[in-house]
């Protein structure tokens, strides 16, 4: 038996997970409110925090360092690789850490891993799988309209390919054999179109391409953001915070908890409620794009990521508009802890070499 622990961050939340062998044998999900995260400067300060949590996790779970065969984080930004299993080296933290390809939650799994990983007093490697720079686009979806800017692959790759591999196989397919819109919905929102098993095409979910999220402003008009740059108001990281973490919902309402948001529109808040539907309309718009993009034939188009546990509004207004595409699976929360474990598992027990990032960086 093998045991795994399992480090995710994300930009609402740190989950954690206990692995032996394919089984979750303890799992938990801690929430960060805007409040929570505001003191911190850059996502490499909120290390120490999250790591806090690991090791009182751990505690109270009754587990030290040396009981675990493997630590393994969620891959962050850095150069687009091939999706897979990677132990995490030297490059790739030095990566993470400078932010060299941009800043999110999830560079931070494979630095946690690899702290982990040194501070244990048995040798335990550390790895991260799928990461979010995961890159399978078509050609034509790298344009964006000028030459000086290409669109970018950046996404929920760990998730969307673990929940469309599952609705495939509850299908009786192949997922190569399938064409599927997939839709996570967390902190951030993304939207791909999976043909065949490649990801061809998908908003970049962490800078401004997409539906409004959250915490994430999404695409926004140009000439307004244009004026708002030069205008002398705002520095540059003051631009770029009002666009992720204090953009979306947490622009509109102050909060990035959407159960908060269900609470109020349940107790008749009609203007939370008129902004929840605007999240949901610049979904289903992003949603008609991808059915364009597979020319209408799609097997399913699936909700997953933590709002897809809200069927009471999220799920039913997504649902009413999009049906006539294809059928709607929800796979609510998602697969992306046990996708984690299975993939260091696979290292593990030898099916499969870990990748080395230095090798394959695309750069
Ligand atoms: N049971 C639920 N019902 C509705 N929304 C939920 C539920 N659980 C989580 N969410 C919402 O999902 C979002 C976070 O999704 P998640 O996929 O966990 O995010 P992340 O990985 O980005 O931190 C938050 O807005 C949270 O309020
Ligand atoms: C970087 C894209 C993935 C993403 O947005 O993740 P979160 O929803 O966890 O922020």
């Amino acid at each position: 038996m093998k045991r795994i622990l399992v480090i995710n961050p994300g930009s609402t939340s740190t989950k954690l997970a206990i692995f032996e062998d394919a089984r979750a044998v303890v799992d938990k999900t801690i929430r960060h409110s805007v409040e929570e995260l505001s003191p911190f400067n850059s996502l490499y300060e909120q290390k120490d925090f999250r790591k806090n949590l690991i090791i009182n996790f751990l505690k109270d779970s009754g587990y030290c360092l040396e009981d675990f065969d493997a630590f393994v984080g969620r891959g962050g930004l850095l150069a687009p690789i091939p999706g897979g299993t990677y132990l995490v080296t030297e490059r790739m933290i030095q990566d993470l850490k400078e932010a060299k390809y941009g800043e999110h939650a999830s560079n931070l799994g494979g630095i946690l891993a690899k702290e982990l990983s040194m501070e244990s007093k048995k040798e335990i490697p550390a790895y991260i799988a799928d990461p979010v720079v995961v890159d399978e686009m078509q050609e034509v979806a790298r344009l964006s309209g000028h030459p000086d800017f290409t669109r970018k692959s950046i996404f929920h790759a760990l998730n969307q390919k673990a929940v469309a591999r599952y609705v495939a196989a509850k299908h009786g397919k192949k997922y190569e054999e399938m064409n599927l819109i997939v839709v996570h919905m967390g902190g951030g929102i993304s939207i791909g179109a999976h043909r065949k098993g490649r990801v061809v095409d998908v908003n970049n979910a962490l800078n401004g391409d997409g539906p409004f999220t959250p915490e994430r402003a999404g695409t926004l008009p140009l000439t307004g953001l244009i004026k708002l740059c030069y205008s002398g108001k705002y520095s540059k990281a003051e631009i770029k915070k009002l666009i992720k973490g204090k953009g979306g919902l947490v622009a509109y309402t102050g909060i990035n908890d959407c159960r908060k948001i269900q609470d109020a529109i349940s107790d008749g808040n009609k203007e939370w409620e008129f902004y929840y539907r605007g999240m949901a309309y610049q979904i289903i718009k992003w949603i008609g794009k991808m059915a364009a993009v597979l020319k209408g034939d799609v097997d399913a188009i699936v909700l997953t990521g933590g709002i897809a546990y809200d069927d009471e509004f999220m799920v039913k207004w997504i649902e009413e508009k999009v049906s006539f595409i294809a059928p709607i699976e929800v796979v609510a929360g998602g697969n992306e802890e046990e996708a984690l474990a299975i993939a260091a598992l696979r290292v593990l027990n030898g099916e499969e070499e870990a990748k080395i990032y230095e090798t394959v960086a695309m750069v």
